[in-house]
């Protein structure tokens, strides 16, 4: 294994800028970013609403290009390529937790993990999707549909989605927005537990201080700019 020393950044990313809006109406949302993430951390996103955090994560994750800067993800250039490239790129690289969890409501539970790696040519994909539901406590609801689950089963499922495919990165933004406290609590410790167990990096866009301390790191945004960057111990 390397060194946290000697590793490459899993995200590097310098003086990313984001535009959106033509002309008069042209905005600049993230005006000069520089951050580089270490395999294994985690790290917390913070700042005000509108400071640029989904922005951000839209810029890393592939979804959104970036209107100039240097971006390399996973060891992959995402500033030199185009849309359709930044989607196989993703592939593989990339797992998302999102606040409305997005499952495929035609779908069973375990049609909604095993999918997408099938779609990326994964033999084994319909067994590995049963043993990552199996590890969020969900073997007995492998044939549920998402309207049959509680809003923390569906977030399960959504956690084991994104981490089926082994990624080394993972996204999460707001991933207890729409859970009740204690539904949100055991969502964290499973979403902590399970990437440590996988070794992914993982940043975590909240407005939730207690939670951000769970990060080993915190980076603050504001005016779409980082303002702020601290490490704060193990999680
Ligand atoms: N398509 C767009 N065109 C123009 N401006 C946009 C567009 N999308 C977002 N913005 C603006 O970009 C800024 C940053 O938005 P973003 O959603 O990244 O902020 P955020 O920090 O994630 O906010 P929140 O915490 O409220 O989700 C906001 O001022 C928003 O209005």
């Amino acid at each position: 294994m390397t060194s946290p020393a000697t590793a490459s950044p899993v995200i590097d990313a310098r003086d990313l800028r984001l535009t959106l809006g033509d002309g008069g109406a042209a905005t600049e949302i993230l005006r000069g970013i520089d951050l580089r993430v270490m395999p294994g951390e985690t790290l917390a996103l913070l700042g005000p609403s509108g400071s640029g955090k989904s922005s951000l994560m839209a810029v890393l994750t592939g979804l959104e290009r970036a209107s100039s800067g240097v971006l390399n993800v996973a060891g992959a250039d995402f500033s030199k390529l185009d849309e359709d490239a930044l989607a196989l790129a993703r592939r593989g690289r990339i797992g998302i937790v999102l606040q409305a969890f997005h499952l495929l409501p035609t779908m069973t539970a375990q049609e909604n993990v095993a999918t997408p790696m099938e779609l990326a040519g994964e033999k084994t994909a319909w067994d590995r999707a049963g043993a990552e539901l199996a590890a969020v406590g969900l073997a007995h609801r492998l044939t549920h549909y998402p309207t049959q689950l509680s809003g923390g089963e569906q977030q399960r499922v959504a956690i084991a989605r994104a981490l089926a495919p082994r990624p080394p990165l993972l996204f999460a933004d707001e991933p207890t927005g729409n859970l009740d406290q204690s539904t949100g609590e055991a969502i964290i410790e499973l979403l902590f537990a399970r990437r440590k167990k996988t070794g992914a990096t993982l940043v975590m866009i909240t407005h939730d201080e207690d939670l951000a301390h769970r990060c080993d790191r915190i980076v603050r945004l504001a005016d779409g700019l980082i303002v702020s960057d601290e490490r704060v111990g193990a999680a």
